[in-house]
């Protein structure tokens, strides 16, 4: 079971290496550690859990983080409308990738966090509002899928991990609360 023993902080040089691709379809043991990502992800946002195994919250988890350089993403946002369930998104990607992005930028109102980031970093983080995503499941099959505002923010800060990249590489460290116009904020 992950636990946050397992995670790597800032400092540690996997964070900053581009990950390498993984097989497709994916062998027994990426198999294994999405599935594992998925649920540290899940209990991360169990009260109970999340107290009893000292988790941060998380909505999104790389491979990366967990000093292994391949190109696996783990993501479980849970929908906020429960009339819409489609509106979360839970899971698995492995080797995603961005096809395309809208030209129209987002960041989040409260900025982000990161597992292997101890403290916290004031400022927005902009990123494409809208992306299209093409990833392999743990099957093999190939998705193609479209995310908007908190969704595409996720994964694009997962994405952004097996890059190499922290979410405050995108912070303007002169005005960190800078927005250009136009920049949607999410809440
Ligand atoms: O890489 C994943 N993590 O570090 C897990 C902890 N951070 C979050 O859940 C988180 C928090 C705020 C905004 C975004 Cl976009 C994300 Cl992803
Ligand atoms: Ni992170």
């Amino acid at each position: 079971m992950i636990t946050m023993d397992d995670i790597i902080r800032e400092g540690h040089p996997t964070l900053r290496a581009v990950a390498k691709e993984v097989p497709i379809p994916p062998v027994a043991e990426d198999v294994e550690l999405g599935k594992e990502m998925l649920q540290f992800l899940k209990n991360s946002q169990d009260p109970e859990k999340a107290e009893e195994l000292h988790l941060r919250g998380g909505v999104g988890l790389a491979a990366p983080q967990l000093d292994i350089s391949k190109r696996i993403i783990a993501v479980h946002v849970p929908s906020i409308d429960p009339e819409k369930p489609e509106s979360g998104i839970s899971t698995v990607m492995y080797n995603p990738k961005i096809l395309s992005h809208s030209v129209q930028e987002a960041c989040l109102g409260e900025g982000e966090g990161c597992l292997s980031v101890d403290r916290e970093v004031p400022g927005y983080v902009v990123r494409a509002a809208r992306i299209t995503v093409s990833y392999f499941d743990a099957e093999g099959e190939k998705h193609k899928i479209r995310l908007k505002n908190y969704n595409a923010i996720v994964v694009q800060h997962e994405i952004d991990h097996i890059n190499g990249i922290m979410f405050y590489d995108h912070i303007d460290e002169k005005n960190p609360l800078k927005l250009k116009d136009g920049v949607l904020v999410i809440d």
